[in-house]
């Protein structure tokens, strides 16, 4: 038997991260960076007013009407100045000019209008430093905005076009090839003869990729013969970044995935497809190991949940290296209300819905149970030093 552990650290270390391109920052959603992106420019990138109002100069400031000499609108494009006893009218955004100490609202003042007035009435000394965003207060221009790794979500994108970079570095999207094996597999939707059942594989695997940002080129149903698995995978493998087969990993006389992939031979053994029991469940006859190309194949079992738990261990993890990403998923910890019984020795894997207050209700998790699969929100998982959970104990949950 060999250990999770041991089969997800010899993919990690045959799984290389894909060359890095430039991609301008409106397709980059979803992308992970892979360099570092610093700021162009200082942050705001000087003093800007932060209210619609009157910028004034406190040197020898006493309290009385004052002409408004000036207006500067957000986007002026001159640098100005006051002196004492100059107000100059100011909109959001717009530059402080120089000499200017404090912006006062213009509700201090006067209802809001569009024919701002000649002149104002000071009561009082207003507040210095007031209503000012200060040059680089929010980043200076060469500070880091993101690193390396971040995976980029909408917030990522809006900051780093704020801080004035059009374009980012990332690991080249992985092109991957998947194939379904089975006799009995017929397409979504067409009708069913006895014997025979949708291939949801390819569906499951496709969604995961894409959810990735990766990319299924190829979805290939192939039946239980050695030679149509071997035309299938010599006509994609040069063209692809990974290959990912479910089904025929077991030891049945059918479990061709199994027979063909571990008699190839490659010039370092070490990185031959090894096939063998992991001490997961679902999910236990895996394959793993690179092509003659040198191209990572993953060999899951057929069974849907066995699939689904595959791709969260052990495929996922690789998919992120390749796109230069942290690769081990976020553990959350939740309260089970059922008492969960575990063989001891297993990484034990068990849908459940979990809801906002953290609590699991545990579903059937047999590996043919597909639908149930479609009920989850997550992966409860039960680790191998212990043999259960009581109800109310705290277990781990990967949250999908
Ligand atoms: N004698 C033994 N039999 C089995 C063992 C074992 O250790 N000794 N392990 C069992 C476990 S655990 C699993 S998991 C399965 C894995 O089997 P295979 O990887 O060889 O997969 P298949 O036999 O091809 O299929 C298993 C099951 O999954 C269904 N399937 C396959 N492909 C798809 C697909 N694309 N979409 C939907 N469903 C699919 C298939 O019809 C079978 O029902 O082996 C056990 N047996
Ligand atoms: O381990 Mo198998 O993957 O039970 O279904």
């Amino acid at each position: 038997m060999i250990t999770q552990e041991a089969h997800l650290s010899r993919i990690l270390h045959l799984v290389s991260p894909l060359p890095v391109t430039e991609v301008p920052l409106g397709d980059a959603l979803g992308l992970t960076l892979a360099a570092n992106v610093t700021a162009s420019v200082d942050l705001p990138p000087w003093d800007a007013a932060a209210m619609d109002g009157y910028a004034v100069s406190l040197t020898d400031f006493t309290p009385g009407t004052l002409p408004v000499t000036k207006t500067i609108p957000a986007g002026h494009r001159t640098p100005e100045s006051i002196g004492p006893g100059e107000v100059a009218a100011i909109m959001t955004g717009a530059p402080v000019p120089d000499g200017a100490d404090t912006i006062v609202p213009l509700e201090v003042f006067h209802e809001p209008t569009q024919d701002l007035p000649a002149d104002i009435t000071f009561d009082q000394v207003p507040e210095a430093n007031r209503h000012i965003r200060r040059r680089a207060e929010d980043t200076t221009a060469g500070s880091l905005v993101a690193p390396a790794g971040t995976f980029l979500r909408p917030n990522h994108i809006g900051a780093i076009a704020a801080t004035g970079t059009a374009s980012v570095y990332t690991a080249r999207q992985p092109k991957v090839a998947i194939i379904s094996t089975g006799d009995e597999l017929v397409s979504p939707g067409a009708p069913l003869g006895y014997g025979q059942i949708p291939d949801s594989n390819a569906p499951l695997v496709a969604a995961t990729l894409e959810s990735l940002g990766a990319e299924a080129t190829h979805q290939v149903r192939v039946r239980d013969s050695a030679a149509s698995l071997e035309h299938t995978i010599a006509q994609v493998e040069h063209t692809v970044d990974a290959i990912i087969l479910t089904g025929g990993a077991s030891v049945g006389a059918h479990d061709i995935s199994n027979y063909v992939l571990s008699a190839w031979q490659h010039d370092d053994p070490d990185q031959a497809i090894r096939f063998g029991d992991v001490n997961i469940r679902p999910g236990k006859p895996q394959g793993f190991g690179l092509s003659p190309a040198g191209t990572p194949v993953w060999s899951l079992p057929g069974n849907p949940v066995a699939v689904f738990v595959s791709l969260h261990i052990f495929v996922i993890p690789g998919i992120r290296k390749m796109q230069r990403q942290t690769p081990h998923p976020r553990i959350h910890h939740v309260v089970t209300t059922q008492e969960l019984r575990t063989p001891k020795n297993l990484h034990y894997y068990m849908l459940a819905t979990v809801d906002d207050n953290d609590r699991a209700v545990p579903l059937p998790s047999n590996s043919h149970l597909a639908v149930k699969m479609g009920q989850a929100t997550g992966l409860l998982h039960i680790p191998p030093e212990i043999d259960g959970v009581p109800v109310e104990g705290t277990v781990e949950y990967i949250a999908l």
